[in-house]
């Protein structure tokens, strides 16, 4: 068997998303993820002009090698472009492997560890009344877990607030947006926001909440023990974690489960924090890490220290690595939770797919391969359209962290 052609096809029905399809000379084809949210286009060039060639006429069942073959072969190992261009492979090796052996993903990988896969939504509101009434539409949605997020007094355009209700797209503009950032503001307003919640809606759903990078290791600590009586299901990226040491100054003054990791593209970047045992959710996803082949390494040397995943699924992350990670999110012996925002109708008419949501969860299908395809059709309908993350300042016009 071969790989006898590949293609990646561009397409933006409301947001910009990458995606490699590879077709072998038996008909089977399998498809690809390879978005990366503001630098899309870094990919598709990775893609074309450096794996694609190489794929041709090699083995498509031949995962293991493959993934070894671009990644020490490349020789300029991990980064965030390199490694979704090899995830996308993978994610599409997997689904030819899956087609062919005609049974849904997560049989392959070892059968399912659960009936249905937990996920979180995004509420999200200007202030803290607007989040409160968001987080009570998410509980009558459903939803066992809820991301709040609010605006900050004195902050402009805070992050994770959105313009909708369900939908969240920070890439906005041709340019970055400018927005704001305030800590002591933030440090003033989130317990604040997460008592009233704990008021309004009592103890019986998961909260979380996302510091998104904005916080030194010391502040983080603080608002993790402020936020103690809460009872978060997790805080996310308190504090950015390139030096995975910072971490363990959060872990020694705060209960508060940590989870980081929608940002890293290898076991290397969460080595330390998982074998010291500094955080509690690794938040990987398989666009991000590399495939199905790396994520499962990564959770692998988690489980060892009873650190659950939590894969990361804003809506930059297209159906297609959705449908991979819930086919991931069965199996894994050691699940925490899945990041769920939904995609536009738009989008799902673009992807069609077979998960499906219900009561709080989100199920994957029976489909023979990881369930998702492309409409090749509809998707040169939206054709590409430069959209970049903002940026964010702080009140003197100092660059911070978005
Ligand atoms: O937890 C999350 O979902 C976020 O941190 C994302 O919204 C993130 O900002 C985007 O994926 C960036 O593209
Ligand atoms: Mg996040």
């Amino acid at each position: 068997m071969k790989i006898q052609d590949a293609k990646v096809i561009v397409t933006s029905p409301g947001r910009n998303f990458v995606t490699l399809k590879i077709l072998t000379d038996q008909g089977v084809y399998g498809i690809g993820d390879a978005t990366m949210n503001g630098r899309e286009l870094a990919v598709v060039t990775y893609l074309q002009d450096h794996v694609i060639p190489c794929l041709i006429g090699m083995d498509p069942r031949r995962i293991e090698d493959i993934w070894q073959y671009l990644y020490r072969g490349a020789y300029w190992r991990r980064g965030p472009v390199t490694m979704r261009a090899i995830a996308a492979v993978d994610m599409a090796l997997w689904d030819i492997k899956a087609k062919m052996a005609g049974m849904p993903l997560y049989q392959l990988l070892g059968g399912r560890s659960r009936d249905r896969v937990m996920v979180y939504g995004h509420a999200n509101g200007a202030d803290i009344g607007e989040t409160v009434e968001a987080v009570g539409q998410y509980i009558d949605m459903g939803y066992k877990a809820i991301r709040a997020q609010s605006g900050v007094p004195g902050v402009k355009d805070a992050y994770g607030v959105g313009r909708g209700k369900l939908h969240y797209e920070p890439a906005d503009a041709a340019l970055p947006s400018v927005t704001g950032w305030d800590t002591r503001q933030a440090l003033n307003h989130v317990p604040k926001l997460f008592e009233k919640l704990r008021d309004t809606y009592g103890f019986d759903h998961h909260l979380l909440h996302d510091g998104h990078h904005r916080y030194t290791p010391q502040e983080a600590a603080n608002l993790g023990k402020i936020l103690e009586p809460y009872q978060l299901f997790w805080l996310e990226d308190c504090t950015p974690a390139e030096n995975q040491e910072a971490f363990r100054i959060v872990r020694q003054h705060t209960t508060t489960p940590l989870a980081v990791g929608e940002i890293f593209n290898t076991i290397w970047d969460c080595k330390d924090l998982i074998q010291n045992q500094l955080i509690d959710y690794i938040r990987c996803t398989v666009v991000g890490a590399g495939g199905i082949t790396h994520l499962r390494r990564i959770a692998d040397l988690a489980s060892l220290y009873q650190v659950r995943t939590g894969c990361h699924g804003a809506t930059d992350l297209s159906p297609v690595t959705m449908g991979c990670a819930l086919h991931f999110d069965t199996w894994v012996p050691n699940f925490g939770i899945q990041e769920y925002m939904r995609h536009t109708e738009a989008t799902d008419e673009v992807f069609p797919h077979d998960y499906i949501f219900a009561d709080g969860h989100l199920h994957c299908g029976e489909t023979p391969g990881h369930g998702v395809d492309i409409d090749e059709e509809k998707a040169a309908r939206h054709p590409y359209k430069p959209a970049y993350l903002p940026v964010a300042r702080l009140g003197d016009g100092s660059m911070w962290n978005w």
